[in-house]
């Protein structure tokens, strides 16, 4: 692997909250470290509450209470200089966000302001970063609205006046306008039925090939990931439990709860039923000692109830967190 553009090391993000004397802490983010390499598309899996939203809001330095950092660091390298995002003031966060490193977030309302035209968004966010005067910089965002094949005149729309699909689209085009070296695109497509799903989908993707950018992108969706993604991290319960290029996951996954996820997916001509998972996912704000995925795990034994499994590379690139991991298929 190239030098990585983004190095997450040890994080740990906790909800701290305090209510009636009563003092919780939702452990979403335990002890993650990753590295992410340029030009690589990065996926992010997992149930829902496992953390992941959680997990890119801490690397795009998004944090707002009750959310906590409480260890580890994340570093970025644009150009030869390493940022830690968490260690920087504010004025150079500023400079960083949309030039260098862009944040798609859940809901194309949360950046779109809904009572102004879109082109006012753009210059909210775009302008300074582009640094051209008023009208060269709106044929720099013309030309990057038909590179990403959307008609120009949607600056002139209000948010509501385009369809969700066109609104998503719009909010890509935003995001990448200033050609950022890193993205981070938080389930950009799941609200979309299948056929508009597919044109985001190629979108970001021709958009990766033309910026050569890295690109963090969260979804629960694995037929997504198996079409987008170069590798893949899988998070159970505020953890990564497994990592490794997309194609050796999808074929054989070492991490039991992995496993089940593959297993669990349709696949044409498989009439077998599919067994559910036995339990549920744990309350991260009282986790179970050991392994979290222990008293769901069919191969669970005491060390998993005692210790929590370290991360270890069981095949060159691949990782996983379990005392039992499902043995090595040949390719
Ligand atoms: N503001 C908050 N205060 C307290 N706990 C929170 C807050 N936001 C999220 N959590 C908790 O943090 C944990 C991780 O949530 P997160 O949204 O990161 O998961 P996720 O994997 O992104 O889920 P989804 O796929 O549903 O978006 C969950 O237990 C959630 O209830």
């Amino acid at each position: 692997m190239s030098e990585p553009v983004l190095t997450v090391s040890g994080l740990r993000a906790w909800y701290r909250t305090s209510a009636y004397g009563v003092s919780r802490e939702v452990r979403a983010v335990d002890d993650i470290s990753l590295s992410i390499a340029a030009g690589e598309i990065y996926g992010l899996a997992g149930e829902s509450s496992s953390g992941k939203t959680t997990l890119i809001k801490t690397i795009a330095n998004a944090i707002q209470p009750p959310l906590e950092v409480l260890a580890g660091s994340v570093v970025f390298r644009f150009g030869d200089r390493p940022v830690d995002i968490h260690r920087i003031s504010r004025e150079a966060l500023g400079k960083i966000r949309w030039k260098h490193l862009s944040y798609i977030m859940q809901g194309s309302m949360n950046v779109l302001n809904p009572v102004r035209r879109v082109r006012h968004t753009f210059f909210d966010f775009a302008f300074r970063h582009i640094g051209r005067p008023k009208p060269e910089f709106l044929q720099v965002v013309r030309d990057h609205l038909q590179r990403l094949h959307l008609a120009p005149d949607v600056l002139d729309a209000f948010p509501h006046q385009l369809s969700g699909g066109m609104r998503q689209r719009v909010t890509i085009a935003l995001a990448t306008v200033c050609r950022p070296e890193f993205i981070i695109a938080d389930e950009p497509t799941t609200a979309l039925d299948v056929v508009v799903q597919k044109g985001v989908l190629a979108m970001i993707h021709e958009i990766q090939r033309e910026l050569g950018s890295s690109i963090i992108f969260v979804t629960h969706d694995m037929a997504v990931h198996a079409n987008l993604t170069d590798r893949l991290g899988i998070m159970y319960a505020g953890r990564l439990v497994e990592e490794g290029r997309t194609a050796d996951i999808f074929r054989a996954p070492r991490h039991p709860y992995t496993a089940h996820l593959i297993a669990s997916l349709p696949r044409l001509g498989d009439t077998a039923p599919k067994k559910g998972l036995d339990g549920a996912p744990p309350n991260l704000a009282d986790p179970p000692p050991g392994c979290r995925f222990h008293p769901r795990c069919p191969r669970a034994s005491d060390i998993c109830r005692r210790e929590a499994p370290p991360m270890a590379e069981l095949s060159p690139g691949h990782r996983a967190a379990c005392f039992h991991p499902e043995p090595e298929r040949p390719a």
